[in-house]
């Protein structure tokens, strides 16, 4: 795959934003993003999201505990570490949220089905899991799954948008400016790693990049109750 000239400044992951502009926006600016901004989204797709979610989630822990054990054999930065460790307290809490959050919305998350993307998505977690699989290209896959919620969430809440007050508090949980820290300093840890990486590591990366993304749309799909 082509693209390895590296971007001075917003490193490697910034060259593939903007190489895969198209792919990036279908995944952050989804059809049932902008019906959340417009403040015309239906109720019983915000519900079917939030079950599929929450299965989602919990596949999501092993796979950061996985990219947490890449980090610590193959990292030569300690403080990868720790921001790996934030997150995965960070989805501690968002289990808690989802169980609190679908009590309040009458969403029983004991007997949801998962979808078949759902499924595949978290079959592709599952991939990552592989001890062959570099860190490199676990945490690029990483940063990309926590950006594509920040920057969707968080367009929910720029100004001007007509989110409905009940669903701000979903928007706030990855659309919060600490949120957004925190995966900017994601995107840190993935591009030093880039920036060190084999011509053979870098195409690994891309592609599973690009797969997030596709992971992503098929994931937002769900909500219209397309299987
Ligand atoms: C599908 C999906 N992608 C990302 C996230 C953010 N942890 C999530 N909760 N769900």
């Amino acid at each position: 795959m082509e693209g390895s000239s590296k971007d001075t400044d917003g490193g490697m992951i910034q060259t593939w934003l903007k190489k895969h502009l198209v792919n990036y926006t279908g995944a952050t600016r989804h059809p049932f993003i902008l019906s959340i901004r417009e403040g015309t989204v239906d109720l019983s797709s915000f519900k079917r999201w939030m079950g599929q979610d929450y299965i989602f989630v919990r596949a999501f822990v092993p796979f950061v505990a996985s990219v947490l054990l890449k980090a610590w054999k193959e990292s030569d930065d300690h403080s990868d570490m720790e921001v790996i460790l934030g997150g995965m307290a960070a989805l501690n809490d968002e289990i808690t949220w989802f169980k609190n959050e679908a009590s309040k919305w009458g969403v029983p998350l004991s007997n949801v089905v998962p979808q078949r993307a759902n499924q595949d998505y978290c079959r592709f977690l599952e991939s990552l899991l592989s001890s062959e699989v570099e860190y490199t290209v676990a945490i690029t896959a990483f940063w990309a799954i926590e950006a594509v919620y920040q920057e969707s969430f968080a367009f929910c809440l720029e100004d001007g948008s007509k989110t409905p007050e009940e669903l701000k508090e979903t928007c706030q949980r990855w659309g919060n400016v600490s949120f957004g820290q925190y995966c900017h300093l994601l995107q840190k840890i993935a591009n030093q790693c880039l920036e060190k990486a084999s011509d053979d590591v870098l195409s690994k990366a891309e592609v599973a990049l690009l797969h997030v993304l596709e992971h992503e749309v098929e994931f937002w799909n769900m909500s219209h109750g397309e299987i």
